[in-house]
C-alpha cells in the first residue's frame, strides 16, 4: 500500500496568541509513503535544501514513532517529498513535516491512532500546539498545552479573510527566534496579551473584522524578535494605514503575515508597502497572496506505480487538485 499525504502550511501566533493560535494556509507539502525492503528518502524539487535523505530524516523518524506507539514493526519505508512551504521562514514547515509523517504512517498501518493521539505526539515534538494544530485540523486553531495534554478548538476561518505574506530571502530558525525571548515577563504584558488574544479570537469567531486592527497586537514576543527582522516594527505599526486589517510576525519569523479583507481595493498598495519597507532595510522578499485553508492534513491511497513527481507536474499544469 502507498499513501499520498497533503499537509498545509500554517501561520502561528497571529500576533498576541503566542504558542496558542494557528491558522492553516493554502500552501502545501506532499509526502508519499509506502512500506519497503530498504529505506529511501527522495526529495522532489529545490524546496528542501539540506534536508537529509537517510534515516535521520524527520519524516522517517516521526513515522517510526507512530509504529512504536501502535506496537507494530515496520522499520523500512519508501518516502518521497515535495514542498511549497519554504523552510525556516515561519510558515510551519517543520510542523507540516511532523503532521504529514504522523498522518501518513498512521494510515499505512490501518489508522490505529486517533487524531487526538496524533495531536498529542505532534505537540510534544514541536513544543507548542499552534502550527501542528493548524496543519492537522485546518482552519483557525485555538489551543493550549500544559506540558501533559494539548487541547484545541477549531474555528472555521471567516470567508472574507485573505492573507498576504512577505517572505524574506533569509532563514531564521524557530530555535534562534525563541532564544531571544526573556524567560519572565511582567503582569502588564501578560494582561495585555490575554486581552488582545481573547478579543482577536472573539472577533474572528463573530466576524467582527473591524476589531482586528486593534486586537492583533502583541507585547510578549514581537518586541523582542523585531531586531531579528529589520522593518518588522515599522510594518506592525503602519500596515493598517496601507490596507491591512492587521499584521504580525508569522510564527517565529522572518515571514511577515497580514490579514486583508478580500474585497479591499488596496491590495496592491499593501503589497508595495511591505516590499518597500523591507527593501529599505536591504531585505528582498517574495510576496504571496494566500487564503486560510479550511482542511487539515489529508491522506489517500494511491497505486504503487503513481509517482509524486508526476503528480507535482500535473499540479503545476493545473490538472491535479
Ligand atoms: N519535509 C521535511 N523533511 C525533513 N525536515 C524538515 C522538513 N521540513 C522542515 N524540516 C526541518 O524543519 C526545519 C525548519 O523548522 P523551523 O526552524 O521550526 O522553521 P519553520 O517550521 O518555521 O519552517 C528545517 O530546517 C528542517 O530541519
Ligand atoms: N509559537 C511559535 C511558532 C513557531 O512557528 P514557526 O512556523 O516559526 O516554526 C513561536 O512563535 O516560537
Amino acid at each position: 500500500m502507498k499513501v499520498r499525504v497533503r499537509v498545509p502550511a500554517s501561520t502561528a501566533n497571529l500576533g498576541p496568541g503566542f504558542d496558542s493560535l494557528g491558522m492553516a494556509l493554502n500552501l502545501y507539502a506532499w509526502i508519499d509513503m509506502s512500506l519497503a525492503e530498504r529505506t529511501s528518502v527522495r526529495l522532489i524539487g529545490e524546496g528542501m535544501p539540506g534536508v537529509p535523505t537517510d534515516k535521520s530524516n524527520l519524516i522517517y523518524k516521526v513515522a517510526q514513532m507512530v509504529f512504536d506507539k501502535a506496537g507494530v514493526s515496520h522499520p523500512e519505508l519508501e518516502i518521497a517529498m515535495y514542498s511549497d512551504i519554504p523552510l525556516t521562514r515561519g510558515l510551519g514547515s517543520s510542523a507540516a513535516a511532523i503532521v504529514g509523517a504522523l498522518a501518513g504512517a498512521n494510515a499505512l498501518i490501518g489508522s490505529p491512532l486517533s487524531d487526538d493521539e496524533l495531536f498529542q505526539i505532534a505537540t510534544e515534538l514541536e513544543g507548542h500546539p499552534d502550527n501542528v494544530g493548524a496543519s492537522l485540523f485546518g482552519g483557525l486553531v485555538v489551543a493550549f498545552w500544559d506540558g501533559e495534554r494539548a487541547e484545541h478548538i477549531r474555528v472555521e476561518p471567516h470567508e472574507q479573510l485573505e492573507v498576504l505574506v512577505a517572505i524574506p530571502h533569509f532563514q531564521l530558525s524557530t530555535e534562534k527566534a525563541r532564544g531571544v525571548l526573556p524567560r519572565q515577563t511582567t503582569l502588564e504584558r501578560a494582561v495585555y496579551n490575554v486581552g488582545h488574544s481573547s478579543v482577536l479570537v472573539a472577533a474572528l469567531c463573530t466576524g467582527r473584522l473591524d476589531m482586528i486592527p486593534r486586537a492583533m497586537k502583541d507585547a510578549l514576543h514581537q518586541p523582542y524578535r523585531a531586531s531579528l527582522v529589520p522593518g518588522l516594527a515599522d510594518i506592525l505599526e503602519n500596515a493598517a494605514e496601507h490596507g491591512a486589517l492587521g499584521a504580525a510576525l508569522s510564527g517565529a519569523g522572518p515571514t511577515i503575515f497580514t490579514l486583508v479583507d478580500r474585497t479591499s481595493p488596496r491590495k496592491r498598495e499593501l503589497e508595495g508597502y511591505l516590499k518597500e519597507t523591507l527593501g529599505r532595510e536591504g531585505i528582498e522578499c517574495t510576496a504571496l497572496w494566500l487564503s486560510p485553508e479550511p482542511s487539515g492534513v489529508t491522506v489517500r491511497a494511491v497505486q504503487p506505480e503513481e509517482d509524486l513527481a508526476d503528480w507535482v507536474k500535473s499540479l503545476r499544469s493545473g490538472v491535479g487538485a
